[in-house]
Parts: C-alpha cells; sequence; structure tokens
C-alpha cells in the first residue's frame, strides 16, 4: 500500500463516492456527531492559524461571522463556532433557516446557551472581520433562490476573507458549476477527499485557495467504493516523476534514448516551430529531427544545431506540402510523432500521411483543425497506434462537437472523447484533464494563468512528444507520459511566474524553466 499521503492527495471522488464512502464509516458505527467533531476541530485549528484570535496587540478580538445552513455543513460550522467562542474570538451566527438537521439544531442550541448571539439578519454581521461558510456542502443539489442567495451575493461584496468548508456554498461538487449564486471564498478546506468539482475550471474563482483535512477516513472505505482503481486522480509530483526517463542507464546511445519527429511551422508561424523543438530539446529525448517547410530550415539550425532539420517542399501559402524525409529514412524510424504547431490549414497531407503511420502519435494545433475538417472519428479509425490529441477548449469544440460540451462538465467531456476515439486526450486549460480510451482521468491540480500566453501550448507538445519518444521502448502507459508532460510544463510556469510574475512568463522562457523543474 502507498504511503496514506500520497494515495490520499491522487483521489478524486464525486458527491455519490463521498456519500457512500461515509455511509460505510456510520455502517461501522462511528457516530455522526463524533466525527462532526472531529472534522470541526481539524478545521478550527488551521483556521487560528490563519487568522489569530488577537491578530493585532491592544486592538481587540478578531471579530468572526459565521453562515449557518440547514445541514450538517451548517452543524461542522457551528463547531467551529464554539471552539472559536472558546478561545477568544468574538462569535456572532447567522441562521435564517426555519428547519435544521437535528445535530445542527442541537449545536445552535447549545452556541446559544454560551451565549454567542445568533441573528437572522445578515447586516447584523456587517462588521465581521471575516466569515466561516457553512450555508450548504455536499448536499446541494438545487439553485439557490432569495433569501439566501441575495445574503451569499451581499457577503461576497464585502469583499472579507472567507472561509468555506467543505465546498463554497452554490458551487456543484462534481462540476463546480454555480447553482444560483456561490461564496467566493478566500479558503475553502476540501474534507476529507477531493471533490471533483475543485478540479473544474468553472469552479476555481470561487475556491480560492484550496486545502485538504484529511480526518482519517479508512482507506479500505475508500477503496470498497472507488473498487481499487480511482477512476479520476489528481496528477502529484511524485506519480509525474516515477514516470521520468531518470536516471539513464549508464550504457545506452541516442537511439535508445527516442527519436522524436517534429512537423511543425509554416512561413506564417516560424516560432510556433521553435517553440516546440525547444519544448522536445528539454525532454532529454535521445534524437530530435524537425521537419518544417524549407524556408524554415535556416532559422530552426540556427535554433537547435543539435537537431536534424528536414526542409520539406511549401504550398504557395508557405505550408508543409508534403513530408520530404531523407534517403533511407522513413516514419517508421521514428518512435514518435508530434504534429500540429504553426502548420497551417493548408498542410493537410500531411496530417492524412502520419496518421496512417504505425508510430506513436501527439496531435495539436492546426494537426487538430484539419483532423476535425478530416472527420474526427472515422479518421482516427485507421490508427494503429497510440494517439494523443491535445486540444484547448476551441479546438475540442470544434473536434467534438458531437459528443461532449467541455464547458458543461470538462471532466465527463474528455473522457467521453478519448472513449468515443480511442485516443489519450488532453483537454488544457486552468486544470488541464487528460483521459484515456478506457475512461481513466488525470486531472493537473496546479498550475498558473501565467500560462495563458501565445505559444505555451507549442512548448507542451514538444515536451510531450519527447517524453513519449523516450518512453517509446519502455513499459509506461502513453497516458502517465501525458500526465508528466502536463505536470512539467504547468510546473515549470509556477516556477518560473514565482521569479518572474505571472506577466513574465513568455514561452521562451518557459522552455528554459523546464529544466529547473526536475532538477530542484
Ligand atoms: N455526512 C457526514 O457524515 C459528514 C458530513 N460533514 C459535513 O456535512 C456536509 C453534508 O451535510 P448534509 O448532507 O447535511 O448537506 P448540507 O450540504 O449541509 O446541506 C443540505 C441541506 O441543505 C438543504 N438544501 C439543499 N439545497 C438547497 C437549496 N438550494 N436551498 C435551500 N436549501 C437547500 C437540504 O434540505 P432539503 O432540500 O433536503 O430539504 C439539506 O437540509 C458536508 O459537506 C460536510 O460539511 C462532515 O461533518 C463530515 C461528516
Ligand atoms: N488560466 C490558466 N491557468 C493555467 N494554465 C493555463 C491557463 N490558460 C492556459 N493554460 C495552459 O497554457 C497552455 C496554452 O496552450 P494553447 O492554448 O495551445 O496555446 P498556444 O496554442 O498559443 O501554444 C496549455 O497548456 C494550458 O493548459
Ligand atoms: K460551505
Amino acid at each position: 500500500m502507498q504511503d496514506r499521503q500520497e494515495y490520499i492527495s491522487q483521489v478524486v471522488v464525486t458527491a455519490e463516492q463521498m456519500r457512500d464512502i461515509e455511509g460505510r464509516i456510520f455502517a461501522a458505527k462511528m457516530p455522526v456527531a463524533a466525527l462532526m467533531e472531529k472534522v470541526a476541530g481539524l478545521i478550527f485549528r488551521r483556521i487560528q492559524v490563519i487568522i489569530p484570535p488577537y491578530p493585532i496587540p491592544d486592538q481587540g478580538k478578531s471579530r468572526v461571522g459565521i453562515l449557518v445552513g440547514p445541514g450538517h455543513n451548517g452543524g461542522d460550522a457551528l463547531v467551529v463556532a464554539r471552539e472559536l467562542h472558546f478561545r477568544g474570538y468574538e462569535v456572532r451566527i447567522y441562521s435564517a433557516f426555519s428547519k435544521l438537521k437535528e445535530l445542527t439544531s442541537q449545536h445552535l442550541h447549545y452556541a446559544q446557551s454560551l451565549g454567542i448571539p445568533c441573528y437572522q439578519e445578515l447586516t447584523q454581521l456587517s462588521d465581521c472581520d471575516f466569515f466561516i461558510d457553512g450555508l450548504f456542502g455536499l448536499g446541494l443539489e438545487k439553485a439557490i433562490a432569495n433569501p439566501i442567495a441575495s445574503t451569499i451575493n451581499q457577503i461576497n461584496n464585502w469583499h472579507k476573507p472567507i472561509i468555506s468548508i467543505d465546498l463554497p456554498s452554490g458551487l456543484h461538487t462534481d462540476t463546480g458549476e454555480v447553482l444560483g449564486t456561490a461564496i467566493r471564498a478566500t479558503y475553502t478546506f476540501c474534507l476529507g477527499l477531493w471533490k471533483l468539482g475543485f478540479l473544474q475550471d468553472q469552479a476555481l474563482d470561487y475556491i480560492g485557495k484550496a486545502e485538504l483535512i484529511d480526518f482519517d477516513i479508512p482507506l479500505a472505505d475508500v477503496q470498497a467504493v472507488l473498487q481499487d482503481a480511482p477512476q479520476i486522480k489528481r496528477i502529484t509530483k511524485a506519480t509525474a516523476l516515477s514516470t521520468l526517463p531518470l536516471p539513464r542507464p549508464p550504457v545506452t546511445h541516442k537511439y535508445k534514448e527516442g527519436h522524436l519527429l517534429l512537423i511543425c511551422g509554416s512561413r506564417r508561424y516560424a516560432g510556433g516551430a521553435i517553440l516546440t523543438a525547444l519544448g522536445a530539446r528539454a525532454s532529454g529525448v535521445g534524437m530530435l529531427s524537425i521537419a518544417v517547410p524549407e524556408s524554415l530550415k535556416q532559422l530552426l539550425v540556427s535554433h537547435l544545431p543539435e537537431a536534424l532539420i528536414i526542409g520539406c517542399p511549401e504550398t504557395e501559402t508557405g505550408a508543409i506540402a508534403h513530408l520530404q524525409l531523407p534517403e533511407k529514412t522513413d516514419l517508421s524510424s521514428f518512435n514518435a510523432i508530434a504534429c500540429g504547431p504553426g502548420l497551417t490549414k493548408d498542410a493537410t497531407s500531411i496530417v492524412e500521411q502520419v496518421i496512417t503511420s504505425d508510430r506513436s502519435l501527439v496531435l495539436d494545433a492546426d494537426g487538430l483543425n484539419i483532423l476535425a475538417q478530416l472527420g474526427t472519428i472515422p479518421t482516427l479509425k485507421k490508427r494503429q497506434a497510440a494517439t494523443v490529441l491535445t486540444p484547448h477548449t476551441g479546438e475540442f469544440q470544434r473536434l467534438f462537437h458531437d459528443i461532449a460540451d467541455p464547458k458543461e462538465d470538462r471532466v465527463k467531456a474528455v473522457q467521453s472523447a478519448a472513449m468515443q476515439t480511442g485516443a489519450v486526450v488532453l483537454l488544457k486549460g486552468a486544470r488541464t484533464a487528460i483521459s484515456n480510451p478506457q475512461g481513466f482521468v488525470w486531472i493537473n491540480p496546479e498550475s498558473t494563468p501565467a500560462l495563458a500566453r501565445g505559444g505555451s501550448g507549442d512548448v507542451l507538445t514538444g515536451l510531450l512528444g519527447g517524453l513519449l519518444a523516450q518512453a517509446a521502448t519502455k513499459q509506461i502507459a502513453v497516458e502517465d507520459i501525458v500526465a508528466t508532460a502536463a505536470w512539467w510544463h504547468s510546473q515549470a510556469g509556477i516556477l518560473a511566474a514565482q521569479e518572474r510574475t505571472e506577466l513574465g512568463v513568455d514561452a521562451l522562457t518557459l522552455t528554459q524553466y523546464l529544466m529547473k523543474v526536475v532538477s530542484n
């Protein structure tokens, strides 16, 4: 069994799975009240660190507003309220629901008996320094309506720190969708296991800084519900590093360390070819061949003296007309092919050619746009070897408009796309999601908006191609390589942004930070 912390950091659950896991704990006779006490105690300890009871000496107590909903999320908040009260915070409760669950109601009575004031009017909490959001957690299923919706909007408008328990109230646990309206949290303490909604792009504006509170759910219960292999996983540093081709065997040679063919660039988009190639270079791939239009050959040679640059005949518009490989070379000379950045849509024939090859293939950018024109599913049926598609949302919609909508649920969308095409699909975004053809999903849990910049996707394509070529002789699943590439790429962005701010991470700079991630 893996180390608990590592296992827990990989697991992602839906609301239904979480309920089933909790159901097993209660069936084993753990009292609900005891679990609530334990969970809230852990939350309280974190809050004490983030906002102390007397933040500024001689300037009075911290005033905290507790937002209490009707269910056990509200119960958690009330236990936290009681503990904060005992530790010297000035606590005020907002509870406007007429019907509370039994345990929640008991905690409310006890809090009031201690003299903690409880209001039905939000205005009574307007001078609080910060808030604890215990309105709704896992149990929210329908859209929030007035008067609670306007309460939430009012609190958001106060722009005070808000700590949400389990989820920002108003978010759908699985899709991260806003159900009517939602709390914009500063911190969210996700309880027990990561809920899927935390990894959906549309939730990120609401979650703030997310932290997992591990309350010792027995792993046997998690595994029983997830049936040993979690369907959706977070990519972690440990899993990403485990598939890197490090250390290299002492006796090896360049062709044993992978030969990647990049097909990229056009007269119009020359830079994309360079960025893709620099991403591939950073992967450590043994041999790099780069097919570009003839007129770009000298440019590529000057940037990548170690690479073999293959100048190809050009269309009138300056795209690659067809692949012209050196003598005694054909596509089977390569371990992997990455094709697409900067091609323009005039490079159709080359995309058709690589699709029929029996090499592992990454398609990106115009490679994907051409694939969409050719017909995604029937064209991919011709593939004999692994295919990786790396669309951003727009490309995804062009490829899969009749299959899934990434605007509603990105994870479901990427799963459907991979299952119906037999490809590994990487859907780019703030939380990049990857699915294999069996519907197993990997999500990159950390990234930076610094990467939202032209050319950063090209770097990923090169890096991924280089890793795939190196893995060709090893028994590593393609989707694991794809996950490693996504992790590495985003960590380089994070590192670069730390040193240079989020404005300082142009794609060329990004390539220079790739090595720093793994050498740290
Ligand atoms: N279970 C456990 O063991 C543990 C649970 N824990 C904690 O409990 C939380 C889950 O608790 P929960 O199941 O009581 O659900 P919760 O999110 O508090 O709210 C449900 C209530 O809201 C209501 N309601 C729903 N939608 C509504 C709407 N739009 N507008 C208005 N009302 C609406 C709904 O009423 P109903 O519609 O059913 O009448 C129901 O009463 C979980 O997130 C975690 O914080 C932890 O302590 C660890 C152990
Ligand atoms: N807000 C964001 N947060 C984190 N990563 C992002 C964000 N926006 C974009 N990215 C990442 O930046 C890259 C952009 O790729 P892409 O859209 O293909 O750009 P280009 O085609 O210009 O190279 C992807 O890896 C994507 O995941
Ligand atoms: K909440």
